[in-house]
């Protein structure tokens, strides 16, 4: 992974001095994990009433939990997802099986508590964020954290998606969102999205970062067919060939053929990373989302976890590039946080076991035999 370096981050933003200082002040206070918590919290596992290694995975999800809290015995009680909503141009070009109006509509269901996220979210005691960064309707209601950056992004397969403006302003709002969030007290971050047309946003942030042809990481989004994949592979070629996206330079890229939802959750994933909390990426699209901050940074890298794997080409092609192994594999390719909020039964898992087991000194079990 390379880090785009500062000079390129000053290339875009002639004019737009106080946001890139924001941007380039919330990557540098993201620190490596804590070593010495995490060596406390291995030697911790060793001593618990079980073979060594028996609980795999559940084992290195607490260690990591350890060197992100940095503490030998970390804790999760409160935990939020954050949803960001916002449309894309590019609908107009006929990429998704649906119409763009169920972007608002589905903000709607979200605040009434009807969406699966909902569902999820109660079962895990998680609290649910709403945010509209870029809906292209008017949406107001007491719950909606209201934050339009713009009534959706451009078509990209005519122009740049958004302009340094709107994506420094959509960043920023991820930054806000996350601080307000962290300040009521959080220690574990879901993120989700809503936003019709956005595989096809995150198609284009994933081939121009990665490096790879579109048709590699494109799939059916919302359930369109072969056909109407190929047509979208095209719409994809020809927007990546107008605009020309630098692959060295993150910002450049979510700017080009992004969205609004997009950017505002790499936002999201610096400050949390910034401020030592824990973040579950969902899907295809928080993935490209999560692609791009660990691009401009790759020490968030080990602040994330993947919740599960997407039916998304691209999503596992992410994951690969981040070396992030995901937590559930159940064919789902919904987005809004689902993948994410599911996965926190497993975080939460790690923790009651690290924290709530006895030792073999404490339980009386006689440890294993000398070799
Ligand atoms: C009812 C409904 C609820 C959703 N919840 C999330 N998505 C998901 O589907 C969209 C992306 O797929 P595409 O690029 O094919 O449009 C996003 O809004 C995503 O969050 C939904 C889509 C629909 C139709
Ligand atoms: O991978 C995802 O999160 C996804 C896939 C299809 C549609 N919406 C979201």
């Amino acid at each position: 992974m390379s880090q785009t370096p500062i000079s390129s981050l000053r290339g875009i933003t002639r004019g737009f001095s106080m946001s890139i200082e924001q941007i380039q002040e919330r990557l540098a206070l993201v620190q490596p994990l804590d070593k010495e918590a995490m060596q406390q919290a291995a030697q911790h596992q060793q001593q618990l009433t079980k073979p060594a290694g028996s609980l795999g995975r559940l084992e290195e999800i607490a260690i990591r939990l350890a060197g992100i809290q940095g503490t030998s015995l970390p804790h999760i009680q409160q935990k939020s997802v954050i949803v960001m909503a916002g449309d894309h141009g590019v609908t107009r070009e006929g990429v998704s099986a649906y119409p763009a109006e169920v972007t608002p509509q589905m903000v709607l269901n979200f605040l009434a508590g009807g969406a699966a996220i909902n569902a999820l979210a109660r079962q895990a005691q998680a609290e649910v964020v709403i945010v509209d960064i870029g809906v292209a309707a008017p949406l107001a209601h007491p719950q909606l954290i209201s934050r339009k950056v713009a009534l959706g992004s451009a078509n990209m397969a005519e122009r740049p998606a958004l302009t340094r403006e709107q994506l420094f302003e959509a960043i920023q709002v991820g930054f806000e969102v996350l601080d307000a969030t962290a300040e009521k007290g959080c220690h574990l971050i879901a993120i989700g999205e809503m936003g019709i047309g956005n595989t096809t946003a995150a198609s284009a942030i994933s081939a121009a970062l990665l490096r790879q042809p579109v048709d590699a990481l494109t799939g059916h989004g919302t359930g369109i067919n072969t056909e109407q994949r190929q047509h979208k592979v095209r719409v994809l070629e020809r927007a990546l060939e107008l605009n020309q996206p630098d692959p060295n330079d993150a910002l450049d890229v979510l700017a080009k053929v992004g969205g609004l939802e997009i950017a505002g959750l790499t936002g999201v994933i610096i400050a949390a990373a910034a401020r030592r909390i824990p973040v579950l990426i969902d899907g295809f699209i928080s993935g490209s989302a999560a692609l791009a901050a660990c691009a401009l940074n790759p020490a968030i890298r080990n602040y994330l976890f993947a919740g599960h794997t997407s039916v998304e080409p691209g999503h596992r092609l992410i994951l690969e590039h981040l070396q992030l192994q995901p937590l559930l594999n159940l064919n789902m390719r919904l987005g809004e946080g689902t993948g994410a909020v599911l996965a926190m039964h497993i975080l939460e898992a790690a923790l009651h076991t690290h924290n709530e087991m006895a030792t073999f000194a404490q339980a009386g079990v006689s440890e294993k035999e000398e070799e």
